[in-house]
């Protein structure tokens, strides 16, 4: 292989960057940065699952069904019938992630979560998994 010339090779560093981010940090942030897609005006979340090989397999972010027009159901914390608000309606995070997956089964994965799963998603991920349960992570 051929030297560099002299004059690269004194304007770049022979080093590698060291102040790299560590992985979990690194899958957190794709977290973070999904959940900045969420149309809930109240609470964002985003979620991100990665397998044992540490390659993301799946992103979501909680917002309504697909098809169903963000404006024209609730986005209301409360109201008289459960129906009216977006409690009846919203898909979770996690479950976004999964059934965005590009993968079989979530075996051995890892879900980085901005928010601690619910017992509904927690059942999901089992089941997701194939059994045992998924490690969370949680920002
Ligand atoms: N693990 C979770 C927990 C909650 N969410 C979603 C569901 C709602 O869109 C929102 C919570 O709304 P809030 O009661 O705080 O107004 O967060 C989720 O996707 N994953
Ligand atoms: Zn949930």
């Amino acid at each position: 292989m051929s030297k560099l010339p002299s004059s690269l090779s004194l304007s770049c560093s022979n080093r590698k960057r060291e102040d790299i981010l560590e992985s979990a940090q690194y899958f957190m942030g794709v977290a973070l940065l999904a959940a900045r897609r969420s149309r809930d005006p109240s609470t964002q979340v985003g979620a991100c699952i990665v397998n044992e090989e540490k390659k993301i397999v799946g992103v979501g972010y909680n917002g309504m069904p697909n098809g169903c027009g963000d404006d024209s159901l609730p986005w209301r914390r409360s109201g008289d019938n459960p129906v009216e608000t977006k409690y009846f309606y919203v898909c979770h995070a996690e479950l976004n992630a999964i059934m965005n997956k590009n993968s079989a089964d979530l075996k051995g994965c890892t879900i980085y979560v901005t928010l601690f799963p619910c017992n509904e998603c927690s059942k999901l991920l089992i089941q997701a998994e194939n059994g045992s349960a998924a490690q969370s992570l949680c920002g």
